[in-house]
């Protein structure tokens, strides 16, 4: 177990099945404040389900997840994100029957008032500051022309910046992304690499799943390999990327 005080997530000896097919095995992961860490392994390795495990909605059977001192596995995924751990997954979560610029100013109202507390006149007050707010998150992630269309009618990769603008607004400490770029051309991957090195810059702490080597390797501090639910190595992307034990990984995926 890492003591570094600055480790601000922990999986402590985490293990996940689902009936009789084991998800997670003793995994243990230190993330270290204000890196980029990525977990990267072959299809089915376990990657979404250990996200899930960190934000809550997938209870680990055994094993705990230590944010900040907190352990989150004993409170509400919304209680988990008031703490200021927010997430852009797989399946973008966003409301297609509204605006982008209201799909960015709700996330910002349920951090500050929590998602069963809100109160709206004190939401209509502070509507001008956070619109403000949330026009300049869609200018960060491309989206500022296109804040008064309905979400419905984006492009996937496009969802994909909405979800991240949705989680930024909410200025998280601890980012978890979800292959942040799939279904993105080449272009808005690498605008994409850009701003996630910006958010870097200003200190955020990210833990992103991504295939797409690129990505990882532009954006990477430290790389967690996890293959059939165990992590098989762990280290910096040079490290990784001369181990013997992922070239085996990778090679008997591309076997299958
Ligand atoms: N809710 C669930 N019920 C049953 N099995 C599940 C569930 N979620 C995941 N699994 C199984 O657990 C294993 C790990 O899945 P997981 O989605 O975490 O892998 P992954 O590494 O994210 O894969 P991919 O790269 O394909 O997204 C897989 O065998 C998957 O089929």
């Amino acid at each position: 177990m890492d003591t570094n005080n600055n480790v601000v997530l922990h999986v402590a000896d985490v293990n996940k099945s689902f009936g009789g097919l084991k998800a997670l095995t003793d995994v243990d992961l230190s993330v270290k404040e204000g890196t980029v860490h990525a977990i990267i392994g072959p299809n089915g390795a376990g990657k979404s389900t250990l996200l899930n495990v960190c934000i809550g909605r997938i209870p680990p059977d055994t094993g705990h997840v230590i944010f900040d001192g907190t352990v989150l596995d004993e409170i509400t995924p919304h209680e988990i994100n008031q703490l200021g751990v927010s997430r852009v997954f797989q399946t973008p979560e966003i409301f297609a029957d509204l605006s982008l610029l209201e799909n960015v100013m709700i996330p910002a109202f349920a951090r500050r008032d929590g998602a069963f507390k809100f109160n709206p006149i004190r939401a209509l007050s502070a509507e001008g500051e956070i619109r403000e707010k949330a026009e300049s998150h869609l200018e960060e992630v491309g989206l500022y022309a296109k804040r008064h269309t309905d979400a419905a009618s984006l492009s996937r990769g496009d969802k994909r910046r909405l979800e991240m603008a949705m989680s930024l607004i909410q200025s998280p400490r601890l980012l978890l992304l979800d292959e942040p770029t799939a279904g993105m051309s080449r272009h808005d991957t690498n605008t994409t690499i850009d701003l996630l090195k910006t958010l870097k810059d200003r200190g955020m702490t990210k833990v992103i799943i991504e295939h797409d080597m690129h990505v990882v390797f532009s954006l990477a501090d430290r790389i967690s390999v996890l293959a059939q639910g165990r992590i098989i190595a762990e280290g910096t992307p040079d490290e990784v990327r001369n181990s013997p034990k992922v070239k085996e990984a990778y090679l008997g995926e591309s076997q299958q």
